[in-house]
C-alpha cells in the first residue's frame, strides 16, 4: 500500500462503542490522562480509537496543537455531540462555521471585550457581594461547590440576559440545571430520558428568551434600556450598513443558550479548585491575603472594586491560570473530519474526529520543566508560556470569547474570599470526578469562620 494513504497506528474497537466505556470510566474516575498515556505508550503520539460514536485521530504534542488550532475550517471545525445542537439550537455558536461562525463571534465579542466588560466590573462585584451575605455570613458549613454554581450562574444572568435578583432568575437557574442533566446524552427521544427532559425544559427557556427579546428590543425603542446594557441587548442593537440586523432572533436565543452554559459551569470550577487550593496550601493563601489585603487597604468600607484595582491582581490570576494548568476544565477538545488529509504521512478520513488532549499538554516536561510543581510564576511573564501550549481556553479561531469575563469574575470573587473568611475542608483530600466537567462529591463542604466582620 502506498506509505502515504496508511491508516495511524491502533484500533477502532468494538462497532459504535469502541474505546468510549473505558475512556468514560477513566473520566469518571479522574484517571483519564493516565489511560491517554497509556496510548502513547503503545502507539506514539499519533494514533487513532474510536470514542463518543466516530472514529477518532488522537494526536499529542505542541506540534499537533498547532496544527489542529490554525487549520483551515474547510478541514477542520467545531465537533459538538448531536444532542448539543438539538437541545441548544442548530444556530447556535457551536454549530456555526466560516462566515456565519465569524459574524456571530464578532457580535458576542462586542460585549465581551475589555473594553466593554471594564464597565461591569461594579455590578459583578455587587453580585459576588450580595451572594456572600445571603448565603456565607453567619453560616458554620457550605457546600462551596453548588453554591458557587449559583453565583456564577447569577453573574451571567445579571450581565449576559439582564435577569438580576428575582423569581424569574431562580427559575432560569433551575430549568439550566435541568437542561445540563441532559445536554451530553444519548438522543433518544423517547418520555422521561434525560434527553426529553433536557429537549422539554430548552423549549421552556427559549419560550422566557423570546419573551425577554421582545420587552428588551421595546425597550430599546423607547429608550428606557441602553445598547451595551447587557449581551442581549448588545445584540439587539448590532447592524449592518443597510440598518438590517447582524444577528437573527434564532442566533441571539441560541447564542444566549450556549454562553449560559459555557460560561457559568467552566467558571464555577476554576472557582472551586481554588477554594479547595487555598485550603490545602497554606503558602499560596497567604500570598494571595496579601496581594487583595493591599487592594482593600487602600479602599473606604463598602467601596467597590474598579478595573485597575483587578489590573493589580496579578499574583492571584497567576495562581488561577497555574491551577487551570493543572486541572483544566475542558479536558480534551474534538474537531470534525469535513474532508481527507494527510498528517504526519497517514491518511485522516471525512467523517472521523480529531482529539486533543488539553491535561497531557500541560503536563509535558518538554513545555512545562517539572510540570507536575504547582508554580505560578510560570504565568507571571506571558512570553514564557510557549505557543499552543495552554489549552485551558482552547486556542485558533474558536478560542474561548468569555475569558476576560472568567477572569474578573474570579478575581473579585476570590477579593472577597479571603478578606473575608478562612476556611477549611471538612473531607481533606477529597478529589473529583470528570462528568465531563470536575466535580466534588461532597460538593467540597467547608467549614467557615468570618476574617472580618462585615
Ligand atoms: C474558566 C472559565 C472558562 C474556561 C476554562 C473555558 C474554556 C473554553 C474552551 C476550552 C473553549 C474552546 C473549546 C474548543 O475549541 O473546542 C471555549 C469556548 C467557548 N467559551 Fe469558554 N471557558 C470559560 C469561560 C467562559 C465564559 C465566562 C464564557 C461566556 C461569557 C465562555 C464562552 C465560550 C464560548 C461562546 C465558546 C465557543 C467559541 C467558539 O466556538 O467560537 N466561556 N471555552
Amino acid at each position: 500500500k502506498n506509505a502515504s494513504k496508511r491508516l495511524p497506528p491502533g484500533s477502532l474497537g468494538l462497532p459504535i462503542i469502541g474505546q468510549s466505556l473505558s475512556f468514560l470510566s477513566a473520566m469518571r474516575k479522574n484517571t483519564a490522562e493516565e489511560w491517554l498515556r497509556d496510548r502513547i505508550r503503545k502507539y506514539g503520539p499519533i494514533s487513532k480509537m474510536s470514542i463518543l460514536g466516530a472514529p477518532t485521530l488522537f494526536i499529542h504534542g505542541q506540534a499537533a496543537n498547532k496544527f489542529v488550532f490554525s487549520c483551515d475550517s474547510n478541514t477542520l471545525d467545531s465537533q459538538q455531540p448531536s444532542s448539543i445542537s438539538r437541545v441548544c439550537g442548530k444556530r447556535n455558536i457551536l454549530e456555526l462555521s466560516g462566515h456565519d461562525h465569524k459574524r456571530v463571534r464578532g457580535a458576542l465579542l462586542a460585549f465581551l471585550k475589555p473594553e466593554v466588560l471594564k464597565q461591569y466590573v461594579s455590578k459583578m462585584d455587587e453580585e459576588i457581594r450580595k451572594h456572600f451575605e445571603m448565603h456565607w455570613h453567619g453560616k458554620k458549613t457550605v457546600l462551596a461547590m453548588p453554591s458557587i454554581k449559583t453565583l456564577t450562574f447569577n453573574i451571567m444572568s445579571s450581565l449576559i440576559i439582564g435577569v438580576e435578583q428575582s423569581a424569574k432568575r431562580d427559575i432560569l437557574l433551575q430549568l439550566f440545571q435541568q437542561l445540563m442533566g441532559g445536554i451530553l446524552s444519548v438522543p433518544f427521544n423517547f418520555p422521561f430520558t434525560r434527553f426529553n427532559r433536557s429537549l422539554k425544559t430548552s423549549g421552556k427557556i427559549r419560550q422566557i428568551l423570546e419573551d425577554l427579546i421582545g420587552e428588551k428590543r421595546a425597550a430599546l425603542e423607547h429608550g428606557t434600556a441602553f445598547p451595551q446594557q447587557d449581551l442581549i441587548t448588545t445584540l439587539l442593537s448590532l447592524r449592518n450598513e443597510d440598518n438590517s440586523a447582524v444577528l437573527t432572533d434564532e442566533e441571539i436565543i441560541d447564542s444566549a443558550i450556549v454562553i449560559m452554559i459555557a460560561g457559568y459551569d467552566t467558571s464555577s470550577v476554576l472557582l472551586s479548585l481554588l477554594i479547595r487550593l487555598l485550603a490545602d496550601d497554606p503558602s499560596i493563601y497567604a500570598s494571595i491575603l496579601q496581594e487583595q489585603a493591599e487592594i482593600s487597604k487602600n479602599k473606604a468600607s463598602g467601596e467597590l472594586l474598579t478595573w485597575d484595582d483587578l489590573t493589580r491582581m496579578k499574583h492571584t490570576w497567576s495562581v488561577a491560570l497555574e491551577t487551570l494548568r493543572m486541572t483544566p476544565p475542558v479536558f480534551s477538545m474534538f474537531r470534525k473530519v469535513l474532508k481527507d488529509f494527510e498528517y504526519e504521512g497517514y491518511l485522516i478520513p471525512k467523517g472521523w474526529q480529531v482529539m486533543l488532549s488539553t491535561s497531557m499538554t500541560h503536563m509535558d516536561d518538554s513545555i512545562f520543566p517539572h510540570a507536575s510543581r504547582f508554580d505560578p510564576e510560570r504565568f507571571q511573564n506571558k512570553a514564557s508560556v510557549p505557543p499552543y501550549s495552554f489549552l485551558s481556553f482552547g486556542g485558533g479561531a474558536r478560542i474561548c470569547p468569555g475569558y476576560e469575563f472568567a477572569r474578573l469574575e474570579t478575581l473579585i470573587t476570590i477579593h472577597y474570599l479571603v478578606n473575608r473568611f478562612i476556611w477549611k475542608l471538612c473531607h481533606p483530600g477529597i478529589s473529583f470526578s470528570r462528568e465531563p466537567f470536575p466535580l466534588f462529591k461532597d460538593g467540597l463542604e467547608i467549614e467557615i469562620e468570618p476574617r472580618t466582620p462585615l
